[in-house]
């Protein structure tokens, strides 16, 4: 089956890799492309700073880029996916689900919202089931689904595996690539030579966000996992793939060996673009691993890397990492389309 979609701020950072991962999609056919006015009317190719490392698919580059509103995206498109600045997100989106569209967002607007699946496929696609509760409470007849930070979803996987071990408490210590903030995010003045402890809002994104996710869903409403969260977030002049130090406490006392099983273990998706493996996992032999340059394009990106696994008095530490604007981004939302196709939610 094609489905026809649609990507709301295509122009973007992340709406570039939108458009290169979803060329030569088993399923889903790009049939319309939006961004601000500035852009509206014009062609793709005029309309976007292409900064992505493969050309734009020429299909894409002749397309014209239209206003986002509703009136201007065909009626036959089936499913949208929005990379816009969350503020605008949070008043485009809602017209969008009125008028009948299904949204997979990775704007942070309505992450946490009670009745808006937060989703990772691998880890609780049963959220999804949410968007009946969504529909009956806000009378749309769209559906809005959210991907969650790219912080969040590198350490989720490996938090998941960890919980059969009994998961009290996670403190995390980031590595975050200047993608991350977008093309003129951090000047290079202010990253060369340099790490900057601070990202706006971030370590709170971590912090609920991770609950949610690894939260039990009971047909009606989600509980919060009751997992202790702490995240402390540092910018570092690495272009992509965020890196970072979990500190995990846990009721019982497995090995590292134990805990490098269970995080090969945690199981993949059988989606288009879930990895066979979802977690590789380096063991003592390679301690350096992962690191960004050599292991952000695990499984195209859409792969989770963790190593340097070390028990501690109360459990263990080890080292995550994901490509941020791939599984961290795009890719995530593509994912959780596929999901919503898959269980027929489009
Ligand atoms: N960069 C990253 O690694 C990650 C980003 N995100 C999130 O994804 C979202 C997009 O980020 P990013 O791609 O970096 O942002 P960019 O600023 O690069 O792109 C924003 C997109 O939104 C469009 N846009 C801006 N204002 C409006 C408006 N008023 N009406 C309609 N369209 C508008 C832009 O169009 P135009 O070109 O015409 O201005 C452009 O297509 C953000 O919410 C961000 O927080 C999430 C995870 C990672
Ligand atoms: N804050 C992230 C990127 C981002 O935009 O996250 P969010 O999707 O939560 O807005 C970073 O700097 O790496």
């Amino acid at each position: 089956m094609t489905v026809r979609v649609g990507i709301l701020g295509a122009t973007g950072a992340v709406g570039q890799r939108f458009i290169q991962l979803l060329d030569d999609h088993p399923t889903f056919d790009l049939a319309a492309v939006t961004a601000s006015e500035a852009s509206a009317g014009k062609t793709y190719r005029e309309a976007a700073k292409w900064r992505v490392d493969t050309p734009i698919p020429d299909d894409v580059a002749e397309m014209e880029v239209v206003e986002t509103d509703p009136k201007a995206v065909p009626d036959d498109v089936d499913l949208l996916f929005s990379s816009l600045p969350s503020d605008v997100a949070a008043a485009v989106e809602p017209p969008f689900l009125e008028a009948g569209y299904v949204v997979s967002s990775n704007s942070s607007n309505d992450r946490m919202a009670e009745d808006v699946p937060l989703t990772i496929p691998e880890i609780n696609p049963d959220h999804l089931g949410l968007i009946d509760v969504q529909r009956d409470e806000r009378g749309w007849d769209g559906a809005l689904v959210k991907n969650p930070n790219c912080s969040t979803i590198t350490m989720v996987p490996t938090l998941a595996a960890l919980d059969r071990f009994g998961l009290d408490r996670a403190h995390i210590a980031t590595l975050q690539a200047v993608s991350g903030a977008g093309y003129s995010g951090v000047t290079s003045m202010e990253i060369i030579d340099n790490a900057i402890p601070h990202i706006g809002g971030e370590e709170e994104k971590m912090e609920t966000e991770s609950r949610k996710l690894l939260g039990s869903f009971d047909g009606a409403e989600v509980t919060l996992h009751g997992v202790d969260v702490a995240a402390s977030c540092n910018r570092i002049p690495t272009l992509d793939g965020h890196l970072e130090n979990v500190f995990a406490e846990l009721a019982e006392d497995p090995s590292p060996e134990a805990v490098r099983e269970a995080m090969r273990d945690q199981p993949a998706a059988d989606l288009p673009s879930s990895p066979d493996q979802l977690i590789k996992v380096f063991d003592d032999s390679e301690p350096d691993r992962p690191q960004p340059r050599l292991d952000r394009t695990y499984a195209d990106g859409m792969g989770i890397v963790a190593g340097g696994v070390r028990t501690t008095t109360k459990g263990v530490k080890y080292n995550c990492l994901a490509h941020n604007t791939i599984r961290g981004a795009a890719g995530a939302s593509i994912l959780n389309g596929e999901l919503l196709a898959e269980e027929g939610w489009i």
